[in-house]
């Protein structure tokens, strides 16, 4: 092996303190601070050295010609290497490792050299060792390792071979790329983001046709839009409306429209649950938490729908005490379950609905105030089908294709039913037009069976609908008595009666029915206690 020769070099006072050096003589004296320190407490050191010294006025410079000490100097500079130099002989042992070994796999040197490097993989120090592969193969390979200290190591690994082909040692050089996959991984996950985005946007724009029905009324329009535009952005929803009027529907399609699309969509009803159950239900325990509980502890729900969108059902049902717990979850986002002192971190979007009146349930201390705030940072209001007639018809299309497609059938409605179907009052909303138009054509006789008025539930047919449209009241009522009446006098009578009571209802004094139906007080105070007098007695 060819010798390397290199030079140190030491300058020294006239009294032999030293006053500076090169970074050689770094691997030649073992003292840390060499600065400062006297010429003669190194002479043992370099006892083994041609020493050249030339004298100044001021100074003497000292050349030391090394030779021998290749090695040393080696090591020194391969010590210093940013890369992991890491050598073992032809059966896999290890010869040699430079410092940085100790950096990736928090082992000292000593811990490995004359080992077989198997070990560090059988040790679970780092997932794959693959030396013994190279020796077999006599192939350079290079390959992504992982170590327990939480590095991950770009490492090749070349076969050194003989004149007779065989391998006599393995050089492994191992880079840290622990950053650099950091932040490949963030890279790819926020492209994935953009690629998740930019499905939405194109599923977006096609929005109209194909997800939701396209709806006349004016409040239909609108609410479609504002769902579109708040399914993107994440914030905390309020449904309210009426039983049947879709808000779970709503939640579901907010979900899908979402970001969180591909991630968990968890609803809880909170009146299905029984009240003293629902804490652990939603926020679940720990093990033997409480007499009855698992020893294995539960998951809540709340953690099932961990990055995704938790729906809270009838929320106006929620006990109180449960609310302060969902108020930490909706503020902070973060829960305690039942047993534990250690709060869990959670990242969920919450969609809350309710056909209660929240803030009435507040004035009574039924609802806190905060939870509401909280939720209601985007409050959806879905109307009534009696406040949108006009959508009737689509609905009516659009369930009457679903059903006759799902029951291979062509039934059609006759105009009459048509004209029954709109000016029907519809208390049970969408669920209940949805609910009879699938018995309509389950029930048809033959499968293009027109629907004529005979067809029809009794309660449908019975239904009356009239409208009094004055000084903006308007008023759509069934007034069975009405039905039921056979004279002149008595229809003339039901009718006074159901017009009374309306204003009655709804101004609560006989001055303002008075004022409104453009009669004297005396009579609407007559009028008031004839058909009033039975519902306030
Ligand atoms: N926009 C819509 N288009 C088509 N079908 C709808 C729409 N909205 C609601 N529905 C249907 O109406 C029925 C009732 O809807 P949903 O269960 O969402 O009502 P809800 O307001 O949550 O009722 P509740 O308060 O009783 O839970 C469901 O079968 C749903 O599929």
């Amino acid at each position: 092996m060819a010798s390397i020769y290199s030079s140190g070099i030491i300058i020294t006072d006239n009294d032999g303190n030293i006053i500076d050096y090169n970074s050689v003589m770094k691997s030649i004296l073992s003292e840390k601070e060499i600065l400062n320190t006297n010429i003669s407490s190194h002479l043992k050191e370099l006892k083994n050295y041609q020493v050249f010294i030339s004298k100044c006025e001021k100074y003497n410079i000292i050349i030391i010609r090394i030779e021998k000490e290749m090695n040393a100097f080696l090591e020194y500079v391969l010590d210093n290497s940013y890369d992991e130099i890491f050598v073992t002989d032809g059966k896999g042992i290890v010869l040699y490792c430079n410092q940085a070994f100790e950096k990736h796999y928090g082992l000292s040197k000593q811990e490995v050299l004359g080992k077989d490097v198997q070990f560090l993989e059988e040790q679970g120090i780092v997932d794959r060792i693959l030396v013994h592969r190279v020796i077999e193969s006599k192939q350079t390979i290079t390959f992504e390792q992982h170590t327990a200290t939480g590095k991950t190591i770009m490492n090749t690994i070349k076969p050194i071979l003989d004149d007779k082909d065989e391998v006599i040692y393995v050089v492994e050089n191992c880079r840290d790329i622990s950053k650099q996959t950091q932040l490949k991984r963030a890279l790819e996950q926020k492209n994935q983001e953009i690629k998740d985005y930019e499905t939405k946007l194109k599923y977006f724009n096609t929005l109209d046709d194909k997800d939701f029905i396209e709806f006349q009324s004016k409040s239909m329009k609108k609410l479609n839009a504002t769902i579109r535009k708040l399914s993107f952005r994440d914030v905390n929803l309020l449904l309210l409306g009426e039983s049947g009027t879709g808000k779970t529907y709503l939640a579901n399609k907010i979900h899908d429209l979402s970001l969180r699309a591909n991630k968990p969509f968890v609803t809880i009803n909170c009146t299905t649950i029984p009240e003293k159950l629902i804490e652990s239900e939603l926020f679940g325990y720990e093990k033997g938490s409480f007499t009855g509980a698992s020893t294995r502890g539960k998951e809540g729900l709340v953690q099932q729908a961990h990055t995704g969108t938790l729906f809270l059902d009838e929320i106006g049902e929620l006990p109180i005490t449960t609310q302060s717990k969902l108020l930490q979850l909706v503020q902070e986002k973060t829960y305690i379950p039942i047993g534990s002192v250690y709060p869990k971190t959670i990242d969920v979007r919450i969609i809350a609905a309710t056909n209660k009146n929240l803030k009435k349930l507040i004035k009574e201390g039924k609802f806190r105030e905060d939870l509401y705030y909280r939720l209601a940072l985007g409050v959806i209001y879905i109307p009534s089908l009696r406040e949108r007639p006009e959508d009737i018809i689509q609905l009516i299309d659009y369930y009457l294709e679903l059903f006759n497609k799902k029951y291979d059938m062509e039934v059609q409605l006759s105009k009459e039913v048509l004209d029954i179907f709109k000016k029907h009052s519809w208390p049970g909303n969408i669920r209940e037009l949805e609910h009879l138009l699938e018995f309509l054509v389950v029930d048809a006789s033959s499968p293009n069976e027109i629907i004529h008025k005979h067809s029809l539930p009794n309660n449908i047919i019975k239904e009356t609908k009239k409208i009094v449209n004055q000084n903006n009241y308007i008023f759509y009522e069934s007034i069975p008595e009405y039905n039921e009446a056979t004279s002149l006098n008595e229809k003339i009578n039901s009718f006074e009666g159901k017009i009374i009571r309306y204003a009655y209802d709804k101004l609560q004094s006989s001055y303002k029915v008075a004022d409104y139906l453009q009669i004297s007080q005396s009579t609407a105070h007559r009028l008031i206690n004839k058909h009033c007098k039975k519902e306030r007695a």
